[in-house]
């Protein structure tokens, strides 16, 4: 699926890398067909857009920054008792790729949260003792359930912008129980060596739609068209209180690729940066097949039905690994 070409980026081309003014998306306009419709073209066009009045006010988006840098700063040993465990908790530097043909892992460490609203699962998370990091937990938490919101809300404009019903991804059972993560990101800055050309290397979104925080420091381009070569990327900034929003794969498998799931990295520019990517997944039984208002008989459906956890552990898989994997790797890094 990847030119290896891609790998390589020349740093040139990189530093020269144009500004996308990307559309901005008001969550909270009373004109929902005309949003809905500015969100199909986003979508068809970038896969990108800015979400503003989203629910998620900019004071607290510091708030969560703030703490997830506290997270980063504790020593070591103190992340590794939390180390990730059935997808959940810390993950250090180099330990994994997003693009699963880069040998070493990216130059960033991460943090999972995994859902907190399906009970079935939230005991899996980790979390920090209050005495470590006081009140870290109930922000994450907070956050967590504005995203969902945000989320849901988002998708049913989504769902309009396709000629659907506005509850559609309610109805095809979407939304019952979905597989949501939150992801703390931590860039350190400092380029090591000359090898590490990515922050996090290339890579397309794996599920339905993800909601981006990031602190002002950039890094983040895309590229519009990820079969074409050679390959163009463009700087998605920041703005103040927006959150990024993207479409993912199993959005472009059920639009029969009418919404793009996006090539996006992370370049370093020197500078320390967090962010914080909020994947709202579908639940793992939902059928993920081609909507009917994106298909005919002159574009027939391109991608078989598949179940929405089997997709995605897939995936997983490829960029993680197993997690004994994972715990290897750990080890002969301390
Ligand atoms: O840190 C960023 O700005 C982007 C992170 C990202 O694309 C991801 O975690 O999937
Ligand atoms: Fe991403």
């Amino acid at each position: 699926m990847y030119d290896e070409c891609l790998l390589k980026p020349n740093l040139v081309e990189t530093k020269m890398a144009a500004t996308l003014s990307l559309p901005i998306i008001d969550l909270s306009s009373p004109h929902r067909l005309s949003t809905a419709n500015s969100i199909r073209q986003a979508c068809v066009e970038y896969g990108f857009f800015y979400l503003v009045n989203h629910g998620v006010d900019t004071e607290f988006m510091r708030k969560v920054l703030n703490h997830s840098a506290k997270l980063f700063s504790l020593p070591l040993q103190h992340k590794m008792d939390l180390a990730r465990k059935d997808y959940r908790g810390y993950t250090p530097l180099y330990a994994e790729a997003l693009h699963p043909s880069v040998s070493k892992g990216d130059p960033k460490e991460s943090f999972y949260i995994g859902s907190v609203e399906d009970t079935s699962v939230a005991f899996l998370n980790q979390w920090p003792s209050e005495e470590l990091l006081p009140n870290w937990r109930p922000t994450m938490e907070s956050l967590f359930w504005k995203l969902v919101e945000a989320g849901k809300e988002l998708l049913s404009l989504v769902a309009l912008s396709l000629n659907l019903d506005e509850s559609y991804f309610e109805k095809i059972g979407a939304l019952n129980k979905p597989s949501s993560f939150l992801r703390l990101l931590h860039y350190p800055g400092e380029l090591v060596s000359n090898e590490e050309i990515y922050g996090a290397s290339p890579h397309s979104d794996y599920g339905m739609i993800t909601l981006l925080m990031t602190d002002g420091v950039p890094g983040l381009q895309i590229c519009k068209e990820k079969f074409k070569q050679p390959q163009v990327w463009e700087d998605v900034t920041h703005v103040d209180g927006a959150l990024i929003v993207n479409i993912g794969d199993m959005m472009e498998r059920w639009t029969n690729c009418l919404y793009r799931s996006t090539l996006h990295r992370v370049m370093p520019t020197g500078k320390e940066r967090y962010s914080v990517a909020f994947f709202f997944d579908p639940a793992s039984d939902c059928v993920v097949e081609c909507f009917e208002s994106c298909c005919s008989e002159s574009s027939p459906p391109r991608f078989p039905p598949i179940r929405s956890g089997d997709y995605l552990n897939e995936r997983f898989r490829l960029t993680y690994g197993s997690e004994r994997e994972l715990k290897c790797s750990i080890q002969l890094k301390n």
